[in-house]
């Protein structure tokens, strides 16, 4: 049997809304959920093969998506969260309890601070934007899956409409590299 990829993914892909308002995110706790308040739609969702974002049990990639840091807010139970790496650039917050990441922020400088990091399979309502794209796919290999099944996973990727990558996407690396070099001086501000 195919390995499950993610199960926003495994099935194909179900379209967001243009115009959907946020929501609701809460960890796997049954009682005392961490809640996080999204005031907006997410942008740039994307699965993620990288070995940090946090991934729902038995699946392959996250699915991880980034909202302005000022959409976002802890509404309930922010106590439970810990930061799950204090040295990596983003700061995932996890629940303490069950595990799940609710948000990521940087705090350094950096081309994406202020943008947060969510999950929004972390929500029971439908129109978020769904994965536009697949990145950091080679790095499955550094958890350990068999590079033989690689072919098999970027055909699946592709055939949900998902290109892949082994970095971000295009025009995020770009917006990174346009960033660093204004930060040098060799492009205008
Ligand atoms: N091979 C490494 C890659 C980790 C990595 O660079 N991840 C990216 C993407 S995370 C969401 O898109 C990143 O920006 N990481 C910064 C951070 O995690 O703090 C691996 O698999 O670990
Ligand atoms: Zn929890
Ligand atoms: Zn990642």
């Amino acid at each position: 049997m195919a390995p499950s990829l993610h199960p926003l993914i495994d099935n194909g892909l179900v379209k967001g809304q243009a115009d959907f308002p946020g929501g609701k995110l809460r960890c796997h706790c049954s009682s005392n959920p961490i809640e996080i308040t999204l005031g907006s739609n997410v942008a740039h969702n994307h699965a993620c093969g990288c070995s940090k974002c946090w991934k729902p049990k038995g699946a392959l990639f996250s699915v991880v998506a980034v909202i302005p840091k000022d959409k976002l807010q802890v509404t309930a139970n922010g106590d439970k969260l810990k930061i799950v790496d204090t040295s990596a650039t983003i700061q995932r917050y996890a629940c303490k309890d069950c595990g799940v990441h609710l948000y990521g922020r940087i705090e350094k400088e950096h081309p994406f601070k202020g943008l947060d990091f969510v999950h929004v399979e972390l929500s029971d309502q439908k129109g978020w934007q769904e994965p536009q794209f697949a990145a950091f796919v080679s790095s499955i290999i550094e958890q350990g899956f068999d590079p033989k099944g690689m072919d098999e996973v970027r055909s699946k990727l592709r055939s949900v409409g998902l290109e892949t990558y082994d970095a971000l996407s295009p025009p995020l690396m770009d917006a990174i590299a346009t960033w660093t070099a204004q930060k040098a001086g060799v492009l205008p501000a």
